[in-house]
């Protein structure tokens, strides 16, 4: 267990909302303070995605009037969120899109809505959903992460009391567990900002670059070279699109199921630069795999490797600590006091469910 993860628990970054999204008198206090600025501002309740930036001041009002009467009447509980949870669960699936499943690019998305945060001056993270705004949107670590929030944007449709840093941070736990990945323990609190929030560019880690770069990135949110390594591990999924990244290809044979297979792989596989017009990557034997520089950066630091050897004989190690960075980064920038339960949930898996 990484118990000595820097990412001090019960540090509060206020930002100076006092609400639990979602019900109680604060959530109506704030909808009502929320109401008043309508006209100037963004709305957590609202349909806020990128395209609707810059909507009239009166549509904004009626929303306003909607999530009042909403918030009035319901308070969700754990069970309202396990059915945000399933019906996510039920989007992943779609023989069309990649390798099969939206499961990646949802991880991808929890994760680049977090891994903005500053541990200095507490902004950033999970908890405004800034990527709905153009500024962030555009930034070109986050290419491709429009279609991941155009999808879950039909789940916000059938539960639109849900905040969007709760529903996409809710994503990565299903896509996750459904990918056969560990549980991720998970909570909602996160309330929706205004564009002003929205972080600057150059926070998430660049891909073509190695071991100081990852440090300088992922020290800032308060992580250290352990969870570099067990968060790196995501790679496992997915794949990398020319279209958005400039890289190409997956990391692994099995990349809609969540394995150590990305430690094994770079621990035991010849890797040697490809030959081609893109952006220097690495490629197995095989030609079909890839590593990005960064990963490759992970076996050539011997801190990091220290931990990929580690991970690469020990599944089940891996799954542990992965579990608990990913959890913590999802919370990455929330005020503690915002969260609707002490500690967090642990959703269930629709298999679970089944049996
Ligand atoms: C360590 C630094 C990291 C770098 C430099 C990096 C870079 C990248 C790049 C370049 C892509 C390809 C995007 C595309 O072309 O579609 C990608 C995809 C992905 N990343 Fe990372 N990443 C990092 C860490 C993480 C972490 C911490 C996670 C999650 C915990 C993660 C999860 C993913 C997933 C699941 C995909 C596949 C998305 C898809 O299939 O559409 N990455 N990453």
């Amino acid at each position: 267990m990484p118990a000595a993860s820097p990412v001090t628990r019960g540090v509060i970054h206020s930002r100076g909302y006092a609400t639990a999204p979602g019900g109680g008198s604060n959530t109506l206090l704030y909808l009502l303070g929320a109401a008043a600025v309508a006209g100037g501002g963004y709305w957590y309740y609202s349909a806020g995605s990128a395209s609707n930036v810059g909507k009239e001041a009166g549509t904004a009002a009626k929303s306003v009037a909607q999530a009042v009467k909403a918030a009035t009447k319901f308070t969700p509980t754990k069970d309202d969120y396990q059915k945000v949870y399933n019906a996510i669960a039920d989007i992943l699936e779609d023989n069309d899109y990649d390798d099969g499943s939206y499961g990646p690019v949802l991880v991808r998305l929890a994760w680049h809505s977090s891994g903005t945060y500053d541990k200095n001056d507490g902004s950033g993270g999970s908890n405004y959903a800034t990527m709905r705004f153009p500024s962030e949107a555009t930034h070109g670590a986050n290419a491709g992460l429009d279609v991941a929030r155009a999808k879950i944007e039909t789940v916000k449709e059938k539960f639109p009391w849900i905040s969007y840093g709760d529903l996409w941070t809710l994503g990565g736990v299903a896509a996750i567990q459904e990918m056969q990945g560990p549980k991720i323990p998970w909570r909602p609190g996160r309330i929706d900002g205004y564009a002003k929030d929205a972080t600057p560019d150059g926070r998430l880690p660049d891909a073509s670059k190695v071991a100081d770069h990852l440090r300088t990135i992922f020290y800032r949110m308060g992580f250290d070279d352990h969870a570099i390594v067990a968060l790196s591990g995501a790679h496992a999924l997915g794949r990398c699109h020319r279209n958005r990244s400039g890289f190409d290809g997956p990391w692994t044979f099995s990349p809609t199921t969540f394995t150590n297979d990305f430690f094994t792989l770079l621990m035991n596989d010849k890797w040697t630069w490809r030959k081609w017009d893109g952006p220097r990557q690495l490629q197995d034997k095989t030609k079909t795999l890839m590593m990005l520089p960064s990963d490759f950066a992970l076996v050539q630091d011997k801190e990091f490797k220290k931990w990929v050897k580690v991970y690469a004989a020990d599944q089940d190690k891996f799954f542990a600590d992965f579990s608990l960075y990913f959890s913590e980064l999802l919370e990455l920038g929330v005020p503690r006091a915002q969260f609707v339960s002490s500690e967090p949930w642990i959703m269930k898996s629709t298999e679970e469910q089944s049996s």
